[in-house]
């Protein structure tokens, strides 16, 4: 195993000092480790996060191989600095079975390029009418821990009770996709202005917020774990705050599209801009951003969700929802929140490891810690080339645009996945 000496870096923003990294944890901290076997990377001019975690990918595989593949979207995950990830489970067939969350968890571990942590079904095959195996994908190889329908909202206000008591049991957490069916049929944006002038049928913010509501008093009620997927509104974080203020143990994710784009974006009739939650208001941007300074909002999660060109290059209302995020989380972050690097350590990478129960990850890079890190240089500006991304699909919504912030490198338990901002493998 080679040893890696950072030099001159500096470690979530403090003044800079030197890492040396061996046998799989970082072995030394502070000025001048003498290492001679060591390969030697200097690391003047950028800061050194503990390895970024994401709480809510799309993987696709197995199913959708065209659009991603664990691979794929593994090699995506380290360049753009995350050491974990935590697959959705809305693949095909869907991860609702031991067998199914296994294979996803060994085909990240054979890609080993970041440990992928499957996501289990909340329901049988994400349909809404029963509950699936949770205690055997908990006790499976896998070691579920987050169970969650994304795509589909469990709706059932019964099933979703009965599922926030069943994973109390192994300490498990429910990820709700919060959508009321009901009010979102037919929905093809954020309902508002836009939607009015444009003449297409709205997704109203109620929709959201009153399913986040029912959920945190029935978390309390049973005592149980929640975790609110892809937070979008400005109401649904009064809803959060109230929650969280009454002890309820909930907690919750951002996109980073919804802390930087509008539904203005619709009036492109570009897919690429259509995505569930819908892209809202700049009021709700502006709340948002507030939330996820303040707390309220513990996490900034991508939703990454490759499409391929036919099921996203069409008419609108005929495209799938969803775009690409984990080559630019980190650039966007930098954009919103500036170089406030312990916020976004602790947004991206301690507060999602914690809620995922991934003890190895989220640790600031210190002596004995795992060696699980990324370099950012913050200089850096990057244009967006689709073609460039290492995704297998290319919906990314921020192609062309200059952004902020670039990986050098990412290590994952002592090993470079990326470097000199390319991937090793
Ligand atoms: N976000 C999306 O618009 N799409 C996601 C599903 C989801 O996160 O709800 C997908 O799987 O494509
Ligand atoms: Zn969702
Ligand atoms: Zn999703």
């Amino acid at each position: 195993m080679t040893a890696y000496l950072i030099t001159n870096v500096s470690v979530v923003g403090a003044a800079p000092t030197d890492l040396l990294i061996r046998d799989g944890v970082v072995a030394e901290t502070g000025a001048g480790p003498t290492a001679p076997d060591a390969t030697v990377l200097d690391g003047t001019g950028l800061v050194a996060l503990p390895g970024l975690v994401d709480l809510h990918t799309h993987l696709r595989e197995p199913g959708r191989e065209d659009a991603e593949t664990v691979e794929s979207g593994s090699r995506a995950a380290a360049l753009g600095g995350y050491t974990a990830v935590c697959a959705m489970a809305n693949t095909s067939p869907v991860a609702d079975t031991a067998g199914v969350v296994e294979q996803v968890w060994r085909l990240g571990r054979e890609a080993g390029l970041v440990d992928v942590q499957p996501i289990g079904a909340v329901t049988v095959g994400l349909a809404g009418e029963r509950l699936a195996e949770l205690g055997a994908m908990a006790d499976s190889a896998a070691r579920v821990r987050i169970f969650s329908d994304d795509g589909h909202c469990v709706a059932d206000p019964r099933l979703m009770r009965r599922a926030l008591e069943y994973v109390k049991a192994f300490d498990g957490i429910i990820a709700q996709h919060a959508e009321e069916p009901r009010l979102t049929e037919g929905a093809q944006m954020h309902e508002g202005e836009v939607s009015t002038r444009l003449g297409l049928t709205g997704w109203p913010a109620v929709a959201e917020e009153a399913i986040i509501a029912r959920d945190v008093l029935l978390a309390e009620h049973v005592g149980s774990r929640l975790h609110v997927c892809h937070v979008s509104t400005a109401g649904s974080v009064e809803v959060l705050r109230h929650a969280k203020a009454r002890g309820v143990r909930v907690t919750a994710e951002v996109t980073p599209h919804h802390l930087l784009l509008t539904d203005a974006k619709a009036e492109t009739y570009d897919p690429v801009y259509k995505v569930n939650p819908p892209l809202r208001t700049a009021a709700d941007v502006a709340a948002l951003r507030a939330a996820l300074a303040d707390g309220v909002i513990d996490v900034v999660a991508t939703d990454h969700a490759p499409h391929a060109v036919e099921d996203k290059e069409c008419e609108w209302a005929y495209a799938r929802p969803g775009m690409l995020g984990l080559e630019t989380a980190l650039s966007i972050a930098l954009d919103v929140l500036g170089p406030q690097w312990d916020l976004i350590a602790e947004r991206m990478s301690r507060a999602p490891a914690r809620i995922a129960g991934l003890d190895s990850h989220g640790l600031d890079p210190a002596p004995g810690v795992p060696a699980n890190l990324t370099l950012v240089d913050p200089a850096a500006r990057r244009v967006i080339e689709p073609a460039d991304l290492a995704s297998r699909s290319r919906n990314t919504p921020y192609a062309r645009m200059t952004l902020p912030g670039r990986i050098v490198a990412t290590f994952l338990r002592g090993e470079p996945t990326v470097l000199d901002g390319k991937a090793v493998k």
